[in-house]
Formats: C-alpha cells, sequence, structure tokens
C-alpha cells in the first residue's frame, strides 16, 4: 500500500515536473478519465443513473469537465453546474470545456430543486483555492450536504485546505463528500482534523507518474508495516518476566478511575505484571481485574518498569516530584493527562524533559497540546501538522497528538497520520486506555517510536473491531477497549507469523 502523504507546495513541483514531460492537457485528460471510472465503480455500473458535476473556475472545473464528457460518451445522462461568470479558463480547462459543448453534456447555471441524481461530483476547487468559499460557491457547498446519493469530491472536497484538514478561511466551509479521488498524490489534509469527515473514502490516482520518481514525502500514513518488525509471536519458553512491567502512576483522591483503565489496557496488551501505584486512598484490589498490583505512589519503586504517567494523578506537589523523578530516571515513559498539564506549567520540568533525550511518549489532546506550546487548541487544530512537529522538536519526544486523524511525530520531523478509528473514541477514558496500551508494548521492549505508532493504529483499529460488531461507535465505552485491543494485537502477530511453520 502507498502510504505517502504529499503537501500542495509538494504536488505543485510534481506537477511542474510531470507537466515538463507530457502534452498539454495531459495530466488533466487523465484525471477526468480515472474520476469517471471511479464514478462507474460508485454507480454500480448502472450507466441508466444521471450524474450531476459541479465545475468551478479553475482546472478542478476542468477535471470536472473533462470528466463530464468522458461520462457522456459512455452513455450516462451528464449534466454540469457551470457557474456563471467564469470566462478566464486555463488553456486546459478551455479545451475541456469545449470537448464537453461538443458531446451530450447538459449545462445548467443553477440547481433544480428537484433533481435526483445517482451520483454528484464537486470539482468546485481543488488546491487553488485561495480564500474561503464565498456566495453561490458556498450556497452550493451547503446544498451538497443535503443530497441522498453519494458525492464524489475531485482532488480534494472544495473549501477543505489539503495540508490542514481545515476549511480555507475564517468560517470557512468545505463540502462533505463520501468519496475522494486525490490526485497526484495522497495529502496529509484528507486524513486528519475535519479531513476525514469531508473526504469520505480517500481513492489516490498517480495520474501515470510513477511513485519511485516521487520525492520524500511530508508525512505517511501509519500502517502496520511501521511496526511490523516488532510483531513477535511468544515463545514458550517465556514467563511474565519476559514481557516487562507496566506501573501506571496516578489516581489522586477522586480520580481512580482513569489509572485503572490505562492498568487493565496495559494488561491486555501483554504486559508481563501492571502496577497501580496511586497517588490517593486506593481499594487495595480491582475485583474486575485483581492481576493489577496496587501501590502507593510515594512507595514505588521505579525499577526498570515502564512508567505511565498522568491518568488521574492531579496537579499535586506529590505529582510533581514523581514527574520530576521520573524524567530524571532512565526509564521508558508515558506521559498523558496530569503529567503534561504539569510539564505546560513547568518550564523547568520542560528542559528536564528535553535534556533526557529519547525513551518518552507524549500522549496530548489538543487542549494539552496547546497548553505545551503555549498557543490555544484552535491554533493547534489549525495545523496539527505543524503543532506535532514543533512539540517533537521542542520535547525531544515522540509526540502522539491526538484527535481524528492522530498524528504520530518524532523529533527528526518524521510524522505519520493514523487512518484507523472513529467518532466512538470520542469518550472519556479511551485516552487512559491508548497511555495504558502504550505503556505495555514499551515494556515489551518496543522502541518508542514503534510503541507510539503502534498503539495509536492497534487503538483505532480495537475500536473499528468494536464498531463492525455493533458496539458503537454511538455508546462505546472505554472499559470495553482493551479486550478489543487485545483481540487486534493477537491478530497481528498471527498474521505477521504466517508461514512459519
Ligand atoms: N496539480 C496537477 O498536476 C493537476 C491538477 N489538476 C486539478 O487542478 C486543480 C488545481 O487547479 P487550480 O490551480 O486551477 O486551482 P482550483 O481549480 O482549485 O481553483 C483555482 C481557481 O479558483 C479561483 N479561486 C480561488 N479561491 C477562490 C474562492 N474562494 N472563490 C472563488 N474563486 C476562487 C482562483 O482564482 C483560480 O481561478 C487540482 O486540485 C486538480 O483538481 C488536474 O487537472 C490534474 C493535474
Ligand atoms: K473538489
Amino acid at each position: 500500500m502507498d502510504d505517502t502523504l504529499y503537501t500542495v507546495a509538494q504536488v505543485r513541483a510534481i506537477e511542474a515536473g510531470a507537466r515538463a514531460q507530457l502534452a498539454p492537457g495531459t495530466l488533466m485528460r487523465r484525471a477526468g478519465e480515472a474520476a469517471a471510472r471511479y464514478a462507474l465503480e460508485l454507480l454500480g455500473g448502472r450507466r441508466d443513473l444521471p450524474v450531476l458535476l459541479l465545475a468551478g473556475p479553475g482546472n478542478n472545473g476542468g477535471d470536472a469537465l473533462e470528466m463530464a464528457a468522458v461520462l457522456a460518451d459512455t452513455g450516462i445522462d451528464a449534466t454540469v453546474l457551470f457557474p456563471p461568470g467564469q470566462r478566464e479558463l486555463s488553456e486546459e480547462a478551455a479545451d475541456a470545456h469545449a470537448r464537453a459543448r461538443a458531446g451530450t453534456v447538459g449545462f445548467i447555471d443553477m440547481l433544480p430543486p428537484d433533481g435526483e441524481w445517482g451520483l454528484v461530483v464537486d470539482g468546485l476547487f481543488g488546491i487553488g483555492l485561495a480564500r474561503a468559499l464565498e456566495g453561490e460557491y458556498r450556497d452550493l457547498a451547503a446544498l451538497l450536504a443535503d443530497m441522498r446519493c453519494p458525492v464524489l469530491a475531485l482532488d480534494v472536497p472544495s473549501g477543505l485546505d489539503a495540508d490542514t484538514g481545515m476549511p480555507v478561511g475564517p468560517d470557512g466551509i468545505a463540502v462533505r463528500a463520501t468519496h475522494t479521488i486525490t490526485f497526484l498524490a495522497d495529502k496529509p489534509g484528507l486524513h486528519t482534523a475535519d479531513g476525514r469527515d469531508h473526504a469520505g473514502l480517500v481513492r489516490v490516482e498517480a495520474l501515470g507518474i510513477d511513485p519511485a520518481t516521487l520525492p520524500e514525502p511530508a508525512a505517511r500514513l501509519d500502517s502496520r508495516a511501521v511496526f511490523a518488525r516488532c510483531l513477535q509471536a511468544r515463545r514458550h519458553g517465556s514467563h511474565k518476566g519476559s514481557y516487562g512491567d507496566v506501573a501506571v502512576i496516578g489516581g489522586a483522591e477522586g480520580m481512580l478511575g482513569a489509572p485503572l483503565l490505562a492498568a487493565r489496557a496495559a494488561l491486555y496488551a501483554g504486559a508481563g505484571r501492571v502496577f497501580a501505584a496511586m497517588l490517593g486512598p486506593h481499594p487495595g484490589v480491582d475485583s474486575v481485574q485483581p492481576e493489577i498490583m496496587f501501590r502507593t505512589a510515594a512507595e514505588l519503586a521505579f525499577g526498570s518498569r515502564t512508567l505511565v504517567l498522568g491518568p488521574g494523578m492531579g496537579g499535586s506537589a506529590e505529582a510533581m516530584r514523581l514527574l520530576a523523578q521520573a524524567l530524571d530516571s532512565t526509564n521508558a515513559l508515558v506521559l498523558d493527562a496530569d503529567a503534561l498539564n504539569l510539564l505546560a506549567a513547568s518550564p523547568e520540568l520542560m528542559a528536564r524533559l528535553a535534556r533526557r533525550g529519547a525513551g518518552a511518549v507524549l500522549t496530548p489532546h489538543p487542549l494539552e497540546a496547546a497548553r505545551l506550546l503555549g498557543v490555544t487548541a484552535a491554533t493547534i487544530q489549525a495545523d496539527r501538522l505543524a503543532a506535532a512537529r514543533s512539540l517533537a522538536e521542542r520535547t525531544g519526544a515522540v509526540v502522539v497528538l491526538k484527535g481524528s486523524g492522530t498524528l504520530v511525530g518524532r523529533p527528526d520531523g518524521t510524522l505519520l497520520v493514523n487512518p484507523t478509528g472513529n467518532p466512538g473514541l470520542a469518550t472519556g477514558g479511551s485516552g487512559d486506555v491508548l497511555a495504558g496500551l502504550c505503556g505495555a508494548l514499551l515494556a515489551q521492549g518496543w522502541p518508542a517510536w514503534e510503541a507510539a505508532a503502534g498503539a495509536v493504529w492497534i487503538h483505532g483499529a480495537a475500536a473499528d473491531w468494536l464498531v463492525e460488531q455493533g458496539i458503537g461507535p454511538i455508546g462505546m465505552t472505554a472499559g470495553e477497549l482493551p479486550a478489543a485491543v487485545r483481540a487486534v494485537l493477537n491478530r497481528l502477530v498471527r498474521e505477521a507469523g504466517a508461514g512459519r511453520p
């Protein structure tokens, strides 16, 4: 699977390189043909269903015109909505326009109120959108939300920034497509922030460009290939000591749930032994999961345990002392929730984190990331990739920026965008499960990068597995995730070892 993601600037450079070697209009023709093939697929091969194509003023509109001409040639009733006043077409878009006019394509300049379509195609704007959708374009984008048929976006859902996954411009809106066929290369904005909601299912169409000639991508999609080498089948001759200890440090008074969820996740993800080291009073035993060993945080010997700090930890002086001690240790660390808030409030602790070098994974949600960088959560969301990069660089840690299309970044600028998961994870405690899962993978010897990438992918895949069984997304609980994580992890290990005797 091609997992590469390119910025708009990179795509423009790839385009310029390709154009120089091809006859004029070749890329647009290929884009139109590929989109028409995909449309036929989405129509289930039926040629009796009418297709509406919205064509904008730029080359994205040119793609739509080219596509309309191809669809009409195959006998499909294709209608192009080409808003009036768009007369400054590029040469290739003008050619596409002429081809569509010469065939049986119908042209309209207003959306009929009673139109019934088998498919609607969004060819208003692609990567050339320079400001928020306004006027009739905005109205059209909004109208597409009410379509009862599939909506196929060409290249990028109109209005969406392909770099960031946010609508372009203040108060901008973007088309919500069910499918997107994106040209030349995949783009990060289709997979993070609001991107997944707007793009739907993404198909990449390389337009005949050999992927081997592409430059180093700005980011990649997270996939099992990133952590495949860590998926080891268990040896018969092993014992609990072979799989590491995880100690979850948290649970200030009244905040027992978070560390328990993290501890259960660590157990179900295969840690040899799991400790819950509580700052506040604790029950002594978890009757649901009696395998978890309770300790008072102040008395916990760190030893060589993997430490998961933060779930329900609070902001006490004791919490701060434990965090400082952990930062000064050489133990593998996951820092979550309150540990991140403490870090954000203390330049001194931040300096210790930066000094310690590798071996720490930070798992902020956008608000925690905002506190760490001293900005607002809206600023983080406005460019999640930049935020994840900047946090990883400043802290020297592997950073997991949570949210739709979770990002995993490391200090050298390498960035992953996670494609698994669903809105069922938008529930209290799912972050605690992620932290515990990541801790368990570290405890089993996975390096920080693989552990973070693996935890994020598996956590999302576990939620997807639950949804497949009718458990969520509405009402999925964090407590249901650890068993699903276990199922996914075992399946991955089985599949990685398939073929071995
Ligand atoms: N990059 C490539 O190699 C290829 C690009 N193709 C298509 O071309 C697209 C890029 O084409 P363009 O650069 O022409 O860009 P777009 O088609 O995305 O739009 C740019 C046009 O819209 C106008 N515009 C920008 N923002 C506006 C706004 N808010 N309201 C009204 N008008 C606005 C601009 O003045 C310009 O005329 C790609 O997304 C893709 O669909 C394809 O033809 C295939 C090859
Ligand atoms: K579009």
